[in-house]
């Protein structure tokens, strides 16, 4: 009889689970997609239960087969004036904007996104009280929760208030003043390897990788104030580079039911890296409570964990203190989210002013004119701001080759989008957003008909906006209350970096260079960036 009750017990459970499964897997789907038809989206079939996956996937895949020919231009030429790197790199999007505009439905696996490359619609649908109906997709929670855990840019709701309270004025400009001194510690050490190679005859150099791994080195030391010496923080910053390593080879199908089930082997092995590391990093913030401790507030550590310890304990911050396990996943979140995006941004800008020698040349004159010709001098914060032809240049960079190609959000509620002609749109509840920064940052409708070209000047004119004719039409670091805290921080490293470079060496586009740029997370170079650099 016990038998029996306990077979049936098992039957019903594993009705009610299939039930679950057939509902959160098809029925709800399968709702959404007739709400969003009926408030007027339109886009390519989906197929259950890969959505438009297949032909995301068989897009690429002959991209990539006839990638031999497809390297792009640098520069538009008569014989050659395909420059458009948005279709290669998104080349079904590319099509979809062609056939269903510029906003449209597309589906990963069972799960609804929203394509938005027009800003006006982007500002009607996210403006004023409507921010608050947007969060972070769910559906890159679950893959991106090893490198960022519950930090900053995964948190939502009061949580991220009170996260976002504490953080933000970590990045002040009074107190990335301090980091000066580390970024160009870092920075000397990598000119002189490559001052040491060139010396030794090999002048072609992949700024890209000598660009990341001295961003990662810069994160890791202003982050959690890891030095050269330091045997727990060089651990910890080798495990983080192999998770990033890691996570950036599985290829996972994004939204598919079950599809996590096929890596199982990644996922675990994400998992443990991630368990080490965080013990690591417990270690480190754990030895700096005791040291702060000790020292009752006199720490001398300028770098980013301090502040946040003092910010979270001083009566500004005192909403709540962050406990050793959130402080660890935002240490994460700064090492993850900060250091590639930079570097990118760097390197983006050095292959462009290898292609403009003229802008070179600007911005090596405007860096002896403000910051002086001494390489060995320290940098001060005050002269690295009057670089504005730099700044425009860093804008510049980040619109054409934007490190984040996209920024996605996740309704929270059914958002009424008010729409031309009093024609109210819906979009319900738990459908994503995709906006395709590349694409607004390229459209000659926004941009004028020289969108494609690199015309720093474009940000002398207007340095905010360069000149877009839509408010929402540049957004290198997201929009609204989300936007990338870390700004700042990259403005103060990109000068840093570049000033110092520019003082060393001229750099030119090497031959080996192939301009392939692709997205795999980020937006980058295919096979690093390849430059002749010349010592001065
Ligand atoms: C060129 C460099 C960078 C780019 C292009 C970039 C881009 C972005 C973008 C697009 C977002 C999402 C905004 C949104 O959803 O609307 C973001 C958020 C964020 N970024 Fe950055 N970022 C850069 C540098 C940094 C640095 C240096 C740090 C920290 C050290 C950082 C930390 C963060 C954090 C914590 C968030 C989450 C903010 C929140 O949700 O409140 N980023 N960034």
């Amino acid at each position: 009889m016990e038998g029996n009750l306990a077979c049936v017990g098992a039957i019903a459970a594993l009705a009610l689970l299939l039930c679950s499964y057939i509902y959160a897997a098809w029925l709800s789907p399968a709702a959404t997609r007739r709400r969003l038809r009926q408030a007027g989206f339109d886009g390519p079939r989906p197929s259950f239960p890969f959505g438009n996956l297949p032909e995301i996937t068989a897009t690429l895949a002959a991209a990539a087969n006839s990638s031999k020919s497809r390297a792009l231009p640098l520069l538009p030429s008569p014989s050659n004036n395909n420059v458009d790197v948005h279709a290669a790199v998104f080349p079904y999007f590319a099509r979809w904007r062609q056939a269903f505009g510029k906003v449209f439905v597309y589906w990963l696996g069972t799960e609804p996104f929203l394509y938005v490359s027009d800003p006006e619609f982007l500002k009607a649908a996210t403006a004023g009280a409507l921010g608050k109906l947007w969060g972070k997709p769910d559906v890159f929670r679950r893959d991106r929760m090893p490198m960022f855990g519950r930090g900053l840019v995964m948190a939502e709701g009061q949580e991220w208030a009170t996260h976002r309270n504490i953080i933000a004025p970590a990045f002040s400009a009074t107190n990335l003043k301090d980091m000066i001194g580390v970024m160009q510690q870092t920075t000397a050490k990598m000119l002189a390897q490559w001052g040491d190679a060139v010396a030794a005859g090999q002048s072609i150099i992949d700024v890209e990788r000598g660009v990341v791994q001295n961003a990662a080195e810069i994160i890791a030391k202003a982050s959690f104030g890891i030095g050269d010496d330091d045997e727990a923080g060089a651990r910890v910053f080798l495990k983080l580079q192999a998770m990033q390593a890691m996570l950036f080879q599985s290829n996972r199908l994004v939204g598919v039911p079950l599809a996590r089930l096929l890596h199982v082997r990644k996922t675990y092995e994400a998992w443990r890296l991630g368990r080490e590391i965080d013990a690591l990093l417990m270690d480190i913030i754990d030895a700096r409570r005791r040291r702060r401790a000790q020292q009752q507030q006199g720490n001398s550590s300028k770098d980013l964990l301090s502040l946040l310890l003092a910010g979270s304990e001083s009566s500004a911050g005192a909403e709540r203190r962050l406990t050793t396990r959130e402080l660890v996943d935002e240490c994460k979140t700064f090492f993850f989210g900060g250091h590639e995006t930079t570097a990118l941004a760097l390197s983006w800008t050095l292959l462009m002013l290898a292609a403009h020698p003229e802008w070179q040349e600007e911005l090596r004159e405007e860096v002896a004119r403000e910051v002086g010709g001494d390489a060995d001098a320290p940098l001060d914060a005050a002269a690295l701001g009057r670089l504005t032809k730099m700044g425009w240049v860093m804008s510049e960079v980040l619109r054409l080759y934007p490190p984040s190609p996209n920024v996605q959000r996740q309704a929270l509620e059914d958002v009424v989008v008010a729409a031309e002609g009093n024609n109210n749109m819906v979009v319900p509840r738990g459908t994503n957003m995709w906006v395709d920064v590349v694409a607004m940052h390229r459209d000659a409708s926004l941009w004028g008909e020289d969108a494609q070209e690199f015309r720093p000047e474009r940000f002398a004119r207007d340095p905010v906006q360069g000149g877009c004719r839509q408010r929402m039409g540049f957004l290198p670091f997201g929009f609204g209350g989300r936007i990338c805290v870390g700004r700042n921080l990259t403005a103060m490293e990109y000068r840093v970096v570049l000033a110092m470079l520019l003082r060393r060496f001229k750099v030119s586009v090497a031959p080996e260079y192939r301009h392939e740029p692709r997205v795999m997370l980020s937006l980058r170079p295919s096979a690093g960036i390849h430059l002749r650099l010349t010592a001065l």
